[in-house]
């Protein structure tokens, strides 16, 4: 490691050291007892390579997100949960203690009802839960990912009242989480967690009361809006003793040094460790990328975020932020190859029913801004006398498609409908 990155490095690992002894006071650690099969699970896959920078830990399993066919926890201990989360927020609302801090690039809305960290709970339900860890928990995780030496290293009970926001998709601060349903499917519209790479359905996963879902933390997700109802979640993020998962703590690192102390070279510091030990991480290269923009080091930034985009092909961000830049460095034809890669990529998935909202708005703004390429370059040719159109010719019905496509959720966008009426109009010129 260069001797810029070292000491960040080693900043990870105490901080991981002491999150592990934390977590093994409160929460014990798995002792490798068996009892869980194949058989007991149903599961499903995001694809090898994109459940983030630990998945190489996770012996070839990490891709898999399994969920339990039978409940972990009986109603009565759902209910209990709910009702000790309910008192803890009471009295920090009473207190006026902040929501806390790490958690703070949640979007937190006015329709929650709150969280409560575990560690924050009275012993004795600790101590039931530490039960629950022993007897069904990490040996669900052991068998699910054949790791060992794992604690909690803390969770949250969390609650939300309709009608609430969708989390932003995220990875956890932890290498496996275990979420849990609290509330009876029954009491909600909407609601479940939704995970990135799902594309046979794309609908967030939504499992019964009780029911365990697990997952590499590094897994792209969120949990997903409800339209009626309440619904409360057990969230468990567990860290095994053997990986201290440098690239994740230098990712937190750098992003807090970026928004919170603004101090750019820092956060770059942080990104560059992070890259020495995982060189394909999509999300230290947008962060990379983020770094170089603000130190205006444009072609660094490409880089970056072409990086991110070719290594993690599930999430089409990067490419589109990348059309972008090309757009406002006048380059429309080849901001048009970004947005139609991007576009290709997402195959029309955001128009199926009940798609994940950001997808669909990421989808809509990248269809508008491919057909403003296209209409540029059209323009241009035109301005051209004597210069066949046949580029115009070939490219423009494929934008009127994608702005009629556009004005499906809004008919009567005024800046749809002209861009839609020029391109009819110069495609009248071109034939
Ligand atoms: O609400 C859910 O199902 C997911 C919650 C989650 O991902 C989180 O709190 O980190
Ligand atoms: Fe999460």
């Amino acid at each position: 490691f260069s001797t810029l990155s070292s000491p960040l490095i080693q900043l990870a690992h105490k901080s991981h050291d002491k999150e592990y002894e934390a977590g093994v006071n409160i929460f014990g650690t798995s002792s490798g007892v068996a009892g869980w099969s194949d058989g007991n699970f149903t599961s499903s896959s995001v694809g090898v390579g994109n459940a983030g920078p630990d998945e190489y830990y996770l012996n070839g399993r990490g891709h898999n997100v399994c969920s339990t066919r039978d409940p972990v926890l009986s109603k009565s201990e759902c209910e209990s949960f709910i009702m000790e989360a309910q008192k803890a927020i009471s009295t920090r609302k009473a207190v006026k203690v902040e929501v806390d801090p790490s958690r703070k690039d949640w979007e937190v809305t006015n329709s929650d009802l709150g969280e409560a960290r575990l560690s924050g709970l009275p012993p004795d339900i600790l101590n039931h839960l530490r039960g629950i860890l022993d007897d069904k928990l990490y040996p669900m995780l052991e068998s699910r990912f054949a790791v060992h030496n794992l604690t909690v290293y803390d969770g949250l009970i969390l609650g939300s009242i309709a009608p609430s926001q969708s989390q932003p998709v995220h990875r956890d601060a932890s290498l496996l989480t275990i979420n849990i349903p609290l509330s009876d499917s029954a009491g909600y519209t909407g609601g479940g967690t939704y995970i990135e790479g799902f594309h046979e359905h794309d609908n967030p996963v939504v499992i019964e009361r009780g029911h365990a879902l697990c997952h590499a933390s590094g897994v792209m997700h969120a949990g997903n809006a409800i339209q009626t109802g309440e619904r409360w979640v057990l969230v468990l993020f567990c860290i095994a003793q053997d990986e201290p998962q440098i690239a994740r703590r230098c990712h937190a690192g750098g992003l807090a040094a970026f928004h919170d102390d603004g101090d750019v070279d820092r956060a770059f510091q942080y990104f560059e460790a992070g890259l020495s030990v995982a060189p394909s991480d999509h999300l230290l290269h947008m962060g990379a990328s983020r770094v170089h923009l603000a130190r205006g080091e444009i072609s660094a930034s490409f880089k970056s975020l072409n990086a991110a985009a070719n290594l993690y092909p599930l999430c089409q961000q990067a490419n589109v932020a990348l059309g972008d830049a090309l757009m406002a460095k006048k380059r429309p034809r080849a901001a048009l190859r970004r947005f139609d890669s991007a576009l290709e990529a997402i195959g029309d998935r955001d128009l199926l029913d009940g798609a994940w909202m950001p997808l669909k708005a990421l989808a809509w703004r990248t269809r508008v801004s491919a057909a403003t390429c296209t209409l540029l370059c059209a323009e241009a040719e035109v301005e051209k006398i004597t210069e066949d159109r046949g580029w115009s010719r070939s490219r423009l019905p494929e934008a009127i498609g994608r702005l009629s496509t556009a004005l499906g959720p809004c008919p009567d966008n005024g800046y749809i409908q002209s861009m839609r009426a020029r391109a009819l109009e110069l495609l009248r010129i071109a034939e």
